[in-house]
Protein backbone atom coordinates (compact mmCIF):
# COMPACT_ATOMS: atom_id res chain seq x y z
CA UNK A 1 0.00 0.00 0.00
CA UNK A 2 1.59 3.24 -1.26
CA UNK A 3 -0.38 6.70 -1.95
CA UNK A 4 -3.65 6.92 -0.69
CA UNK A 5 -6.41 7.07 -2.82
CA UNK A 6 -10.02 8.91 -2.24
CA UNK A 7 -12.06 8.17 -4.72
CA UNK A 8 -14.54 10.53 -4.38
CA UNK A 9 -15.23 14.28 -4.83
CA UNK A 10 -16.30 15.82 -1.80
CA UNK A 11 -18.25 18.84 -0.31
CA UNK A 12 -18.42 19.80 3.29
CA UNK A 13 -21.61 22.08 3.77
CA UNK A 14 -21.64 24.29 7.48
CA UNK A 15 -20.05 26.69 9.44
CA UNK A 16 -15.99 27.05 9.79
CA UNK A 17 -14.08 27.57 11.99
CA UNK A 18 -10.14 28.16 11.72
CA UNK A 19 -7.00 30.30 12.92
CA UNK A 20 -6.11 33.38 10.32
CA UNK A 21 -3.69 34.41 12.34
CA UNK A 22 -1.73 33.74 15.63
CA UNK A 23 -4.72 36.08 17.29
CA UNK A 24 -7.47 35.55 14.84
CA UNK A 25 -9.82 33.28 14.39
CA UNK A 26 -12.11 33.10 11.13
CA UNK A 27 -15.91 32.37 11.73
CA UNK A 28 -17.56 31.35 8.75
CA UNK A 29 -21.46 31.04 8.93
CA UNK A 30 -22.17 29.94 5.68
CA UNK A 31 -19.29 27.85 4.45
CA UNK A 32 -18.98 25.79 1.39
CA UNK A 33 -15.38 23.10 1.11
CA UNK A 34 -14.96 21.41 -1.73
CA UNK A 35 -12.36 18.27 -1.78
CA UNK A 36 -10.66 16.31 -4.69
CA UNK A 37 -10.59 12.80 -4.84
CA UNK A 38 -6.76 13.30 -3.43
CA UNK A 39 -8.25 14.90 0.02
CA UNK A 40 -6.97 18.33 -1.10
CA UNK A 41 -8.90 21.32 -0.80
CA UNK A 42 -9.93 22.49 -4.04
CA UNK A 43 -12.23 25.54 -2.95
CA UNK A 44 -13.59 27.29 -0.50
CA UNK A 45 -16.83 29.33 -0.84
CA UNK A 46 -17.69 31.95 2.35
CA UNK A 47 -21.12 33.68 1.45
CA UNK A 48 -23.79 30.95 0.03
CA UNK A 49 -25.58 27.81 1.57
CA UNK A 50 -26.65 27.09 -2.38
CA UNK A 51 -24.55 24.11 -2.88
CA UNK A 52 -25.58 23.29 -6.37
CA UNK A 53 -24.59 27.26 -7.12
CA UNK A 54 -21.14 26.36 -5.81
CA UNK A 55 -20.69 23.10 -7.81
CA UNK A 56 -21.75 24.93 -10.92
CA UNK A 57 -19.47 27.12 -10.59
CA UNK A 58 -16.90 24.96 -9.94
CA UNK A 59 -18.13 22.43 -12.69
CA UNK A 60 -18.36 19.78 -10.07
CA UNK A 61 -20.73 16.11 -10.44
CA UNK A 62 -21.07 13.40 -8.81
CA UNK A 63 -20.23 14.65 -5.49
CA UNK A 64 -20.78 13.47 -2.22
CA UNK A 65 -22.61 16.13 -0.26
CA UNK A 66 -21.37 16.19 3.65
CA UNK A 67 -23.66 18.81 5.52
CA UNK A 68 -23.56 19.57 8.68
CA UNK A 69 -27.57 18.85 10.27
CA UNK A 70 -27.03 19.76 13.89
CA UNK A 71 -25.48 23.12 15.54
CA UNK A 72 -21.35 23.02 15.30
CA UNK A 73 -18.77 23.55 12.84
CA UNK A 74 -15.82 22.01 11.06
CA UNK A 75 -12.36 23.13 12.53
CA UNK A 76 -8.80 21.60 11.46
CA UNK A 77 -7.50 18.49 12.80
CA UNK A 78 -5.28 19.18 15.43
CA UNK A 79 -1.52 18.66 15.41
CA UNK A 80 0.17 16.41 18.46
CA UNK A 81 3.57 17.76 18.11
CA UNK A 82 4.81 15.59 20.81
CA UNK A 83 3.72 12.31 21.94
CA UNK A 84 4.75 8.58 23.18
CA UNK A 85 2.46 6.18 21.82
CA UNK A 86 4.19 3.54 24.40
CA UNK A 87 3.44 5.24 27.10
CA UNK A 88 -0.12 5.45 26.81
CA UNK A 89 -1.10 2.69 28.86
CA UNK A 90 0.46 5.01 32.02
CA UNK A 91 -1.51 7.96 30.86
CA UNK A 92 -2.36 9.64 33.97
CA UNK A 93 -0.31 7.32 36.09
CA UNK A 94 2.62 9.58 37.14
CA UNK A 95 2.35 10.24 41.21
CA UNK A 96 4.49 12.84 42.83
CA UNK A 97 7.38 11.72 40.59
CA UNK A 98 9.78 14.70 38.76
CA UNK A 99 11.56 13.36 35.42
CA UNK A 100 14.34 11.79 36.35
CA UNK A 101 12.76 9.05 38.34
CA UNK A 102 9.57 9.18 36.60
CA UNK A 103 11.52 7.91 34.33
CA UNK A 104 13.24 4.79 35.89
CA UNK A 105 9.93 3.97 37.28
CA UNK A 106 7.37 4.43 35.10
CA UNK A 107 8.63 5.21 31.31
CA UNK A 108 11.30 2.85 31.02
CA UNK A 109 9.78 -0.25 32.36
CA UNK A 110 7.09 0.06 30.46
CA UNK A 111 8.66 0.98 26.98
CA UNK A 112 10.80 -1.82 27.35
CA UNK A 113 7.78 -4.47 27.35
CA UNK A 114 7.27 -3.52 23.95
CA UNK A 115 9.47 -6.33 22.72
CA UNK A 116 5.98 -8.26 22.86
CA UNK A 117 4.71 -7.47 19.24
CA UNK A 118 1.64 -8.90 20.13
CA UNK A 119 1.37 -6.37 23.46
CA UNK A 120 2.52 -3.28 20.90
CA UNK A 121 -0.10 -4.30 18.46
CA UNK A 122 -2.55 -3.85 21.43
CA UNK A 123 -1.59 -0.34 22.50
CA UNK A 124 -0.60 1.08 19.33
CA UNK A 125 -4.03 0.22 18.15
CA UNK A 126 -6.14 1.45 21.08
CA UNK A 127 -3.45 4.78 20.97
CA UNK A 128 -4.43 5.69 17.77
CA UNK A 129 -7.47 5.53 17.47
CA UNK A 130 -8.15 7.21 20.58
CA UNK A 131 -6.08 9.94 19.54
CA UNK A 132 -8.56 10.29 16.22
CA UNK A 133 -11.57 10.81 18.42
CA UNK A 134 -10.06 13.76 19.93
CA UNK A 135 -9.64 15.31 16.72
CA UNK A 136 -5.35 14.32 16.57
CA UNK A 137 -5.16 14.42 12.77
CA UNK A 138 -1.28 14.46 12.92
CA UNK A 139 1.03 13.08 15.45
CA UNK A 140 4.72 13.82 16.27
CA UNK A 141 4.80 9.78 18.27
CA UNK A 142 7.79 8.85 19.94
CA UNK A 143 7.83 4.53 19.72
CA UNK A 144 10.67 2.68 22.01
CA UNK A 145 13.98 0.72 20.62
CA UNK A 146 12.38 -1.78 19.15
CA UNK A 147 12.37 -1.93 15.07
CA UNK A 148 9.56 -4.19 15.38
CA UNK A 149 7.19 -2.41 17.20
CA UNK A 150 8.57 0.79 15.57
CA UNK A 151 7.59 -0.66 12.43
CA UNK A 152 3.99 -1.73 13.48
CA UNK A 153 3.26 1.80 14.66
CA UNK A 154 3.82 3.00 11.37
CA UNK A 155 1.68 0.22 10.07
CA UNK A 156 -1.09 0.62 12.36
CA UNK A 157 -1.31 4.75 11.63
CA UNK A 158 -0.98 4.25 7.92
CA UNK A 159 -4.13 1.60 8.27
CA UNK A 160 -6.00 4.25 10.49
CA UNK A 161 -5.50 6.77 8.12
CA UNK A 162 -3.54 9.12 10.77
CA UNK A 163 -0.83 11.39 9.34
CA UNK A 164 2.08 10.58 11.59
CA UNK A 165 6.10 11.36 11.96
CA UNK A 166 7.20 7.87 14.10
CA UNK A 167 10.75 7.82 15.72
CA UNK A 168 12.52 4.93 16.46
CA UNK A 169 13.75 5.93 20.00
CA UNK A 170 18.09 5.94 20.69
CA UNK A 171 18.93 5.86 23.90
CA UNK A 172 22.76 4.21 23.86
CA UNK A 173 24.35 5.77 26.88
CA UNK A 174 25.28 4.67 30.40
CA UNK A 175 22.56 6.48 31.84
CA UNK A 176 19.80 4.41 29.80
CA UNK A 177 18.94 1.52 32.21
CA UNK A 178 20.83 -2.39 31.41
CA UNK A 179 17.45 -3.69 30.27
CA UNK A 180 16.70 -0.96 28.06
CA UNK A 181 19.33 0.57 25.92
CA UNK A 182 20.56 0.50 22.62
CA UNK A 183 23.93 -1.08 22.93
CA UNK A 184 25.83 1.28 20.95
CA UNK A 185 25.69 4.17 18.53
CA UNK A 186 26.04 2.32 15.33
CA UNK A 187 23.26 -0.10 16.92
CA UNK A 188 21.36 2.69 17.29
CA UNK A 189 21.70 4.54 14.05
CA UNK A 190 21.07 0.50 12.38
CA UNK A 191 17.91 0.23 14.17
CA UNK A 192 16.84 3.62 13.02
CA UNK A 193 17.78 3.15 9.46
CA UNK A 194 15.97 0.21 9.46
CA UNK A 195 12.62 2.04 10.39
CA UNK A 196 13.35 4.73 7.82
CA UNK A 197 13.79 1.53 5.16
CA UNK A 198 10.28 0.30 6.79
CA UNK A 199 8.53 3.42 6.57
CA UNK A 200 9.49 4.47 2.81
CA UNK A 201 8.20 0.88 1.74
CA UNK A 202 5.10 1.70 2.96
CA UNK A 203 4.65 5.03 2.09
CA UNK A 204 7.43 5.92 -0.02
CA UNK A 205 5.89 9.53 -0.75
CA UNK A 206 4.57 10.11 3.19
CA UNK A 207 1.82 11.08 2.28
CA UNK A 208 0.58 9.79 5.53
CA UNK A 209 3.75 8.39 7.59
CA UNK A 210 6.71 9.29 7.85
CA UNK A 211 10.03 8.67 9.30
CA UNK A 212 11.36 11.49 12.32
CA UNK A 213 14.70 10.93 13.85
CA UNK A 214 14.91 10.27 17.72
CA UNK A 215 17.31 11.03 19.87
CA UNK A 216 15.49 10.14 23.33
CA UNK A 217 17.71 13.60 25.03
CA UNK A 218 21.46 14.49 25.48
CA UNK A 219 21.60 12.63 28.61
CA UNK A 220 20.52 9.61 27.18
CA UNK A 221 22.46 9.62 23.83
CA UNK A 222 26.22 9.04 23.90
CA UNK A 223 28.17 12.24 22.07
CA UNK A 224 28.91 9.82 19.11
CA UNK A 225 25.54 8.62 18.84
CA UNK A 226 24.25 12.51 18.48
CA UNK A 227 27.16 13.53 16.23
CA UNK A 228 25.60 10.61 14.21
CA UNK A 229 22.04 11.18 14.14
CA UNK A 230 22.78 14.74 13.20
CA UNK A 231 24.71 13.27 10.06
CA UNK A 232 21.90 11.19 9.21
CA UNK A 233 19.61 14.15 9.52
CA UNK A 234 21.94 15.82 7.00
CA UNK A 235 21.85 13.46 4.77
CA UNK A 236 18.37 12.11 4.73
CA UNK A 237 16.72 15.50 5.33
CA UNK A 238 14.41 13.53 7.24
CA UNK A 239 12.73 15.71 10.59
CA UNK A 240 14.10 15.30 14.25
CA UNK A 241 12.92 15.20 17.49
CA UNK A 242 14.21 15.31 21.03
CA UNK A 243 13.39 16.67 24.61
CA UNK A 244 15.22 19.67 25.78
CA UNK A 245 15.35 22.13 29.21
CA UNK A 246 12.59 20.08 30.50
CA UNK A 247 13.74 20.14 34.38
CA UNK A 248 16.31 21.37 36.36
CA UNK A 249 18.40 18.34 37.56
CA UNK A 250 18.14 17.24 33.49
CA UNK A 251 19.71 20.65 32.74
CA UNK A 252 22.04 19.75 35.61
CA UNK A 253 23.57 16.28 34.18
CA UNK A 254 23.45 17.56 31.23
CA UNK A 255 26.15 20.31 31.68
CA UNK A 256 27.98 17.08 33.97
CA UNK A 257 28.04 14.63 30.62
CA UNK A 258 28.91 17.40 28.36
CA UNK A 259 31.63 19.72 30.12
CA UNK A 260 32.40 20.88 26.70
CA UNK A 261 29.23 22.07 25.80
CA UNK A 262 28.88 26.13 25.79
CA UNK A 263 24.84 25.09 26.83
CA UNK A 264 22.24 22.11 26.31
CA UNK A 265 20.83 23.63 23.34
CA UNK A 266 24.66 23.41 22.01
CA UNK A 267 24.98 20.00 22.67
CA UNK A 268 22.09 19.66 19.85
CA UNK A 269 24.09 22.15 17.65
CA UNK A 270 27.31 20.56 18.31
CA UNK A 271 25.69 17.45 16.29
CA UNK A 272 24.07 18.89 13.84
CA UNK A 273 20.94 18.15 15.17
CA UNK A 274 19.45 21.88 15.89
CA UNK A 275 18.06 22.85 12.26
CA UNK A 276 14.95 24.00 11.21
CA UNK A 277 13.73 20.35 11.19
CA UNK A 278 14.15 19.80 14.92
CA UNK A 279 11.21 19.98 17.00
CA UNK A 280 12.65 20.41 20.49
CA UNK A 281 10.19 19.50 23.40
CA UNK A 282 9.58 21.31 26.51
CA UNK A 283 12.24 23.92 26.68
CA UNK A 284 10.98 25.31 30.10
CA UNK A 285 14.62 26.19 31.04
CA UNK A 286 16.81 27.64 28.36
CA UNK A 287 18.47 30.29 28.81
CA UNK A 288 18.90 33.77 26.65
CA UNK A 289 21.53 32.47 25.30
CA UNK A 290 20.05 29.72 23.88
CA UNK A 291 16.60 31.15 22.85
CA UNK A 292 18.31 33.21 20.28
CA UNK A 293 20.70 30.16 19.33
CA UNK A 294 17.58 27.96 18.92
CA UNK A 295 15.74 31.17 16.51
CA UNK A 296 18.90 31.46 14.86
CA UNK A 297 18.64 28.10 13.81
CA UNK A 298 14.75 28.40 13.13
CA UNK A 299 14.14 24.60 15.45
CA UNK A 300 10.96 24.27 16.82
CA UNK A 301 9.43 24.39 19.70
CA UNK A 302 6.37 21.49 21.11
CA UNK A 303 4.92 23.57 24.25
CA UNK A 304 3.79 20.84 26.52
CA UNK A 305 1.95 22.38 29.62
CA UNK A 306 -0.01 19.18 30.72
CA UNK A 307 3.20 17.33 31.49
CA UNK A 308 5.19 20.30 32.87
CA UNK A 309 2.74 20.79 35.50
CA UNK A 310 2.56 17.17 36.36
CA UNK A 311 5.60 16.45 36.32
CA UNK A 312 6.25 20.36 38.42
CA UNK A 313 9.13 21.35 35.44
CA UNK A 314 7.95 24.50 35.27
CA UNK A 315 6.48 26.99 33.08
CA UNK A 316 7.68 27.68 29.49
CA UNK A 317 7.48 30.88 29.11
CA UNK A 318 6.05 30.83 25.78
CA UNK A 319 5.11 34.74 24.59
CA UNK A 320 8.80 35.33 24.93
CA UNK A 321 9.04 32.53 22.15
CA UNK A 322 6.31 34.00 20.37
CA UNK A 323 7.88 37.51 20.50
CA UNK A 324 11.37 36.51 19.18
CA UNK A 325 9.24 34.05 16.10
CA UNK A 326 10.07 31.13 17.58
CA UNK A 327 7.52 28.44 16.17
CA UNK A 328 5.76 26.47 18.33
CA UNK A 329 2.91 23.46 19.09
CA UNK A 330 1.50 22.01 21.59
CA UNK A 331 2.10 18.64 22.56
CA UNK A 332 0.45 16.13 25.31
CA UNK A 333 3.27 14.32 26.02
CA UNK A 334 1.66 11.32 26.70
CA UNK A 335 2.27 9.84 29.58
CA UNK A 336 4.61 12.95 31.40
CA UNK A 337 0.87 14.56 29.92
CA UNK A 338 -2.10 12.70 31.53
CA UNK A 339 -4.32 13.82 28.81
CA UNK A 340 -4.32 11.89 24.79
CA UNK A 341 -6.48 15.35 23.79
CA UNK A 342 -4.65 18.26 22.38
CA UNK A 343 -8.20 20.06 22.84
CA UNK A 344 -7.27 19.50 27.11
CA UNK A 345 -3.77 21.02 26.16
CA UNK A 346 -5.11 24.32 24.23
CA UNK A 347 -6.48 24.26 28.12
CA UNK A 348 -3.65 23.49 29.66
CA UNK A 349 -1.67 25.99 27.78
CA UNK A 350 -3.94 29.24 28.72
CA UNK A 351 -4.00 27.83 32.13
CA UNK A 352 -0.09 27.95 32.61
CA UNK A 353 -0.05 31.33 30.94
CA UNK A 354 -2.19 32.70 33.52
CA UNK A 355 0.39 31.27 36.05
CA UNK A 356 2.87 32.97 34.31
CA UNK A 357 0.58 36.00 34.39
CA UNK A 358 0.42 36.06 37.89
CA UNK A 359 4.15 36.94 38.52
CA UNK A 360 4.70 38.28 34.97
CA UNK A 361 1.90 40.60 33.72
CA UNK A 362 -0.87 40.38 31.82
CA UNK A 363 1.10 40.25 28.44
CA UNK A 364 2.17 36.75 28.90
CA UNK A 365 -1.18 35.52 28.72
CA UNK A 366 -2.41 33.18 25.95
CA UNK A 367 -5.77 33.68 24.21
CA UNK A 368 -8.28 31.03 23.69
CA UNK A 369 -7.50 31.81 19.71
CA UNK A 370 -3.56 32.13 20.61
CA UNK A 371 -3.70 28.28 21.97
CA UNK A 372 -5.76 26.80 18.95
CA UNK A 373 -3.54 28.76 16.43
CA UNK A 374 -0.89 26.59 18.02
CA UNK A 375 -3.01 23.57 17.76
CA UNK A 376 -3.57 23.56 14.28
CA UNK A 377 -1.01 26.05 12.30
CA UNK A 378 1.29 26.78 15.21
CA UNK A 379 1.50 22.48 14.87
CA UNK A 380 1.48 22.53 11.23
CA UNK A 381 4.68 24.76 10.99
CA UNK A 382 6.49 22.77 13.92
CA UNK A 383 6.00 19.79 12.07
CA UNK A 384 6.99 21.05 8.46
CA UNK A 385 4.07 20.96 7.19
CA UNK A 386 2.35 24.30 7.02
CA UNK A 387 1.60 24.62 3.07
CA UNK A 388 -0.61 21.25 3.75
CA UNK A 389 -2.50 20.89 6.80
CA UNK A 390 -3.61 23.58 9.66
CA UNK A 391 -6.01 25.48 7.84
CA UNK A 392 -8.84 25.53 5.50
CA UNK A 393 -7.10 26.88 2.52
CA UNK A 394 -7.18 26.01 -1.32
CA UNK A 395 -4.37 23.31 -1.90
CA UNK A 396 -4.53 21.99 1.49
CA UNK A 397 -5.37 18.66 2.37
CA UNK A 398 -8.54 18.49 4.26
CA UNK A 399 -7.45 17.57 7.79
CA UNK A 400 -10.45 18.32 9.95
CA UNK A 401 -13.27 17.70 12.64
CA UNK A 402 -16.62 18.05 12.99
CA UNK A 403 -17.71 19.47 16.35
CA UNK A 404 -21.18 19.35 17.32
CA UNK A 405 -22.84 21.54 20.33
CA UNK A 406 -26.10 20.20 22.02
CA UNK A 407 -29.33 22.76 21.46
CA UNK A 408 -30.60 22.80 24.36
CA UNK A 409 -34.31 22.51 23.82
CA UNK A 410 -35.52 20.69 26.84
CA UNK A 411 -34.58 22.72 30.28
CA UNK A 412 -35.43 19.49 32.32
CA UNK A 413 -32.39 16.97 31.70
CA UNK A 414 -29.84 16.11 29.05
CA UNK A 415 -29.83 13.29 26.80
CA UNK A 416 -27.38 10.17 27.35
CA UNK A 417 -26.05 10.85 24.00
CA UNK A 418 -24.92 14.47 24.30
CA UNK A 419 -21.69 16.12 24.57
CA UNK A 420 -20.54 18.39 27.18
CA UNK A 421 -21.04 21.81 25.91
CA UNK A 422 -24.73 23.28 26.07
CA UNK A 423 -25.71 25.63 24.04
CA UNK A 424 -28.62 27.60 24.93
CA UNK A 425 -29.00 29.34 21.93
CA UNK A 426 -27.80 33.11 22.56
CA UNK A 427 -24.42 32.42 22.84
CA UNK A 428 -22.17 34.44 19.96
CA UNK A 429 -20.09 32.67 17.88
CA UNK A 430 -17.04 33.36 19.90
CA UNK A 431 -18.82 32.16 22.98
CA UNK A 432 -19.57 28.98 21.13
CA UNK A 433 -15.93 28.45 20.36
CA UNK A 434 -14.72 28.96 23.93
CA UNK A 435 -17.84 26.92 25.51
CA UNK A 436 -16.39 24.10 23.17
CA UNK A 437 -12.67 24.09 24.14
CA UNK A 438 -13.03 24.76 27.91
CA UNK A 439 -16.22 22.69 28.24
CA UNK A 440 -15.58 20.24 25.31
CA UNK A 441 -14.04 17.14 24.97
CA UNK A 442 -14.23 13.89 22.35
CA UNK A 443 -17.85 13.60 22.45
CA UNK A 444 -17.87 16.72 20.55
CA UNK A 445 -15.53 15.61 18.27
CA UNK A 446 -18.03 13.52 16.10
CA UNK A 447 -16.51 12.78 12.42
CA UNK A 448 -12.60 13.60 11.44
CA UNK A 449 -11.03 13.21 8.21
CA UNK A 450 -7.26 13.04 7.31
CA UNK A 451 -6.51 13.76 3.60
CA UNK A 452 -10.11 13.91 3.20
CA UNK A 453 -11.02 10.46 4.17
CA UNK A 454 -12.81 9.63 6.99
CA UNK A 455 -10.63 8.26 9.83
CA UNK A 456 -13.19 8.52 12.76
CA UNK A 457 -17.19 8.98 13.23
CA UNK A 458 -19.28 8.43 16.40
CA UNK A 459 -22.88 7.37 16.77
CA UNK A 460 -23.96 11.95 16.50
CA UNK A 461 -22.37 11.72 12.88
CA UNK A 462 -24.95 11.79 10.17
CA UNK A 463 -23.45 13.41 6.90
N1 LIG B 1 8.42 14.08 29.33
C1 LIG B 1 9.41 13.26 28.97
N2 LIG B 1 10.65 13.71 29.02
C2 LIG B 1 11.65 12.90 28.64
N3 LIG B 1 12.96 13.12 28.58
C3 LIG B 1 13.52 11.98 28.12
N4 LIG B 1 12.58 11.04 27.89
C4 LIG B 1 11.42 11.60 28.20
C5 LIG B 1 10.08 11.12 28.16
O1 LIG B 1 9.79 9.98 27.80
N5 LIG B 1 9.12 12.00 28.56
ZN1 LIG C 1 8.24 13.57 25.87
Amino acid sequence: MSEFKNGTKKVFVGPFVQSKTLKELEICKDGIIGVDEEGRIAFVERSTADVEAALKLHGWEKVEVIRLKENGFYFPGFIDTHIHASQYPNAGIFGKSTLLDWLNTYTFPLEASFSDVARARAIYNRVVSRTLSHGTTTAAYYATIHVAATNLLADICLAHGQRAFIGRVCMDSAIAPDFYKDESAAQALAATRESIAHIRNIDPTHAIVSPIITPRFAPACSPDCLAQLGELHRETGYPAQTHISENMNEVKLVGELFPDARSYAHVYDDAGLLTDKMILAHAVHLNDDEVALVKARDAKISHCPASNTALTSGTAKVRKYLDYGIDVGLGTDVSGGFSPSVLEVVKQAVWVSRHVAMEAGDAVKLSTEEALYLATRGGAKVVGLAERIGGFEVGMDWDAQMVLLNEVQDMEGHGEDEGPVDHFGWESWEDKVAKWVYNGDDRNTVAVWVKGRLVHKTSRYQS
